[in-house]
């Protein structure tokens, strides 16, 4: 189950070119503003559709939205298809031996 992943906080996520350990080194490193969205997904479980839901709620002009939060969940067996039919034809990441 280790195998062919990058692992960060207990989380598997798709193989890329860097290391968990970079990707502490980003998280510890990086500094907030408070107009700053922070916006965390798992890859493939609509990232993109929330970045445009607030795009839509930060043009209306109205900074108190951003403390809010708006949880965006997805089954899990969606995000893993997804990811196994988006990966595989991906050149970017390792690519997936299978969906098991
Ligand atoms: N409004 C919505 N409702 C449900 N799924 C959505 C959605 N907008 C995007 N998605 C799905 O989110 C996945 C992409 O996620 P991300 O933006 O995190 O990469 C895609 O899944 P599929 O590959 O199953 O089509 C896409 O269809
Ligand atoms: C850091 C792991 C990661 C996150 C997001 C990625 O992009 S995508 O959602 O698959 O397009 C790739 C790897």
């Amino acid at each position: 189950m280790s195998c062919g992943y990058l692992w960060f906080e207990e989380i598997p996520l798709p193989a890329v070119d860097f290391i968990s350990e970079h990707l502490r080194e980003d998280c510890e490193s990086f500094v907030f503003k408070d107009e700053d969205v922070l916006i965390l997904t798992y890859p493939k479980s609509g990232t993109n559709w929330l970045i445009e839901i607030l795009c839509l709620i930060c043009s209306k002009g109205d900074p108190k939205w951003i403390q809010s939060v708006i949880y965006l969940i997805r089954n899990p067996r969606d995000v893993l298809v997804s990811g196994y039919l988006y990966w595989s034809t991906s050149n970017f990441i390792k690519k997936p031996e299978s969906l098991e």
